[in-house]
């Protein structure tokens, strides 16, 4: 596949995403108000829904296909607390060579699905001192590096049916939400390694140099990673209600003398360990929102 210019106006129209959602509803009974994005080793979280119906992107009409190790690639439908749930095991990242656009495909399918509400999780690096590895960071607000040197999903022709040219964006992670995932998260026992902060994203796949670990927490930036800030914007955008959620599988590396250095092996390590814990705070989560 040939990949868009980085400068192309949104690739897709109106009518190409809601070829994929009306096929998705076509295919299943499950009417989603919730949507999961699952992060690096979180594709667990799909596991906990019953009364599954399993649908590999390839099989998806105009659905990307996603290459990382640690995620599986599939949208899995089903029930969670007696709500239905849409989840994506398996993300698209820019890194992998998709343009912002196709990075964000499947938000403005889950809204015109009828999903309201995104929760989205990550794999991220601890940049602020008093993180440990295995901590979960709920997402108070992002900063959007690659937005900042124009990769924003919203550039480019706006569709109204989606939502307005300029949205706010300094709402963008929901007070009611991150009350909810606090509260959820003490009742849980995951009170004593729970955060909450500002994700920075950069593009990726390389993990930052020392002087950029050294920048970004100037700027005042808890976690680092690759992903979720795009689908945020889109969600955003067409009105959805967001909650972000970090996992801290490693610190960065700020010293010149440490022999420490960034590896996905260590990321899918802290994911296996909080693997269990995560899963019950979205579940019951789920539960209380
Ligand atoms: O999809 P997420 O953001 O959880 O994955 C992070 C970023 C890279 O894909 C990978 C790096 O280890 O983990
Ligand atoms: N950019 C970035 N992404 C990550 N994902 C998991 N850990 C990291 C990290 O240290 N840096």
């Amino acid at each position: 596949m040939e990949a868009a210019p980085s400068t192309s106006p949104c690739r897709y129209s109106y009518e190409e995403y809601k070829e994929t959602a009306d096929w998705l509803l076509a295919h299943t009974k499950q009417r989603p108000k919730i949507a999961i994005i699952c992060g690096s080793g979180l594709g667990g979280l799909a596991d906990l829904l019953g009364d599954k119906a399993v649908f590999p992107y390839e099989d998806i009409p105009r659905f990307p296909t996603s290459t990382v190790p640690g995620h599986a690639g599939q949208l899995v439908f089903g029930s969670l607390q007696g709500r239905d749930c849409v989840c994506m095991q398996g993300r698209f990242h820019f890194y992998e060579g998709y343009d912002i656009h196709t990075v964000t495909y499947p938000v403005r399918v889950f809204y015109l699905l009828g999903v309201e509400t995104v929760i989205v999780t990550n794999a991220a690096g601890g940049l602020n001192g008093s993180y440990n590895v295995g901590d979960i960071m709920i997402l108070k607000d992002h900063i959007n590096m690659p937005g900042f040197a124009g990769q924003n999903p919203l550039c480019g022709h706006n569709d109204i049916r989606f939502g307005e040219r300029f949205p706010c964006m300094s709402d963008a992670y929901d007070r009611d939400l991150r009350a909810v995932a606090r509260q959820t998260a003490e009742e849980q026992g995951c009170g004593g390694f729970l955060q909450e902060g500002v994700y920075c994203m950069l593009a990726g796949p390389s993990y930052e140099t020392i002087a950029e670990c050294k920048l970004l927490q100037m700027l005042g930036a808890d976690c680092v990673g690759m992903s979720t800030v795009p689908e945020v914007v889109v969600a955003r955008h067409c009105g959805l209600r967001v909650l972000g959620l970090s996992l801290v599988t490693n610190k960065v590396v700020t010293d010149y003398d440490s022999a420490e250095k960034a590896n996905h092996e260590e990321v899918l390590r802290t994911t296996q360990r909080r693997t269990q814990d995560l899963e019950r705070l979205v579940s019951q989560l789920i539960a209380n929102i």
